[in-house]
Parts: C-alpha cells; structure tokens; sequence
C-alpha cells in the first residue's frame, strides 16, 4: 500500500531504455484530486514517465507507485486489474472506424463490465453527456471533427470509471476553440468524478492555467515540481529558459547513444 494518498509517487526512480538512461533520480508525487500538467522539452522523458505509470516500462531502480500498488506488479492479472483503473487518452484517439461513436464508448464496457443491455446504454451516454455529445452515439467516427473524435476518445477513456485519467497531449491537432474546450473538460471530468489527473502536454500556457500542480522533465530528472504560480517565481536559468522558448542556455538538445540521453531539439 502508498504511505499516503497520493495517486501517483515516484522516489528515486530511474527510468532506462536499453543503455541510455532517459530519467534519474526522479522523485515525483500526483496527490489525489489534482489536475498535474507534465511539460519539458521534446525527448525529455515525458512519455517514458507515462509508459512507468501503465506499467508498460519497468524502473531500473527506486520505487514507482500507481493507485495505492508497487509496479511492476507481481502477475499480468494484476497489472491489468491496474490498467483498468486508469482511463488513458492518447494523441491517436484510437477510435474503431467500423464502430459507431456508441459503440467505441460502449467497448471497454462489453470487455471489463458486466452489465445488462439497459445498464450499458445508460453507462454510455452518460459518458456522451459528460463530453457533450449526448446525441452522437448514431455517428461513425469518419463523420467526427478532430474535436468532437478527441471528445469520443475521452469518454471512452471514462467508461470504466477510472480514479486515475492519463493524458498524453490531450489538444494535439485540435484548433483554439476546440483546445479551450478539451481543458475544461479536463479540469472538470477531474472534479465532477473525483479523478486524479496528469496531463502530458506542449500546449504549456494554456495548460497551467487550470492545472493545480505542474511537473518540468528535463536534463534527465524532475527539474522543477511544484504549483503554476511557485513556478512563475522560479529564476532557475533552465526553467526560465524553456518557459521562455530559449535555444541557448542550460538545456542540452544532443543525441547520445548510450550513458543520460539529452532531449532532441
Ligand atoms: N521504445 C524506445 N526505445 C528506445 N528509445 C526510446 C523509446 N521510446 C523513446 N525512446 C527515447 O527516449 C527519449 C524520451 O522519449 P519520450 O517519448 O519519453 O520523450 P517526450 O518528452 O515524450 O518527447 P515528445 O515531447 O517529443 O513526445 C527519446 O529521445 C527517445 O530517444
């Protein structure tokens, strides 16, 4: 069991791919209830963050805690009791072009539920509602705008009622609008269903103004953790220059093949 109630806690975790250790030393903590922001230049480690809280990616050392459990996990049975409490939404959508929109939504549900006819229906458009698109279900994913497929997406991802949503660049793609209105959500679904929430994103402006905690990766570690506005005090010369969107200064852009990989420019 976690020490507290955070939903995520990482402590001294290294995270390697072959020979190249992406991120070391990485102490890390998502307290329940809160929406976290991950940013950090292209290549920092981001995604590699997410692929250890999936449990697709072991720590070569320290210690990686995800809803209260210990990864990795001693079974698969175990881990993908895991993954479905986490509702995970990736740049792709990922939505089946043969299924109708009720359909993608209605997926993890036939998969990991055992509910009725009536018992599904209204679990999905429940879902629909809480995205808005209460009376898409009858559309095919061909038919969606890029805003309205990332909404199908997310309330697929909320089918089975996560504690925990997983965000990987969440407005990738999308227009102003349609951006502003997958934050809200965001921010909102979090709230409304008691969710813990981290979100991967470049869109950092925006992002941080309706995260509570915001998470910098880069140089290889946690290089600053903490609220939007502690950040905005913060005169690290590193953390100033990849808010500003500075090429020069502390922040390393090299490819090496093997020992701490620097992030690709
Ligand atoms: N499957 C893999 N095998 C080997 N190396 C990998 C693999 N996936 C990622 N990497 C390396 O790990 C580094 C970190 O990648 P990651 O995708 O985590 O960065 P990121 O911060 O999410 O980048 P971006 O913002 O561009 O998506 C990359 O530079 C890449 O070289």
């Amino acid at each position: 069991m976690m020490s507290d109630s955070a939903a995520i806690r990482f402590t001294g975790v290294r995270l390697a791919r072959g020979s190249r250790t992406i991120i070391d030393e990485a102490d890390f903590c998502l307290p329940q209830g809160c929406v976290t922001a991950v940013i950090g230049p292209s290549g920092a480690g981001k995604s590699t963050l997410l692929y250890a809280i999936t449990g697709d990616l072991n720590p070569s050392a320290g210690k990686v805690e995800v809803l209260g459990k210990q990864l990795p996990l001693r079974s698969t049975r175990e881990l993908y009791a895991l993954r479905r409490r986490m509702g995970v939404l990736l740049q792709g959508n990922g939505l089946l072009t043969d299924l109708s929109v009720f359909e993608n939504v209605a997926l993890p549900l036939r998969v990991h539920a055992d509910l009725d006819r009536d018992e599904l229906t209204e679990r999905v458009l429940a879902k629909l509602k809480a995205v808005g698109l209460e009376e898409a279900g009858e559309l095919m994913p061909q038919q969606l705008s890029g805003g309205m497929a990332r909404r199908v997406a997310l309330a697929r991802a909320l089918a089975l009622d996560p504690p925990l949503m997983l965000y990987d660049e969440p407005l990738t793609g999308l227009d102003p609008i349609a951006c502003g209105l997958i934050l809200d959500l965001i921010r909102r679904l979090n709230d409304e269903f008691g969710m813990s929430s981290l979100v991967i994103t470049h869109h950092v402006r925006e992002t941080l103004e309706m995260c509570d905690r915001v998470a910098i990766i880069a140089n290889h570690g946690i290089a600053f953790e903490g609220t939007p506005s502690e950040l905005d005090t913060v005169d690290d010369p590193l953390i100033r220059q990849f808010m500003e969107g500075r090429p020069d200064g502390p922040l390393t852009f090299d490819y090496k093949r093997a020992g701490k990989e620097s992030a690709d420019a």
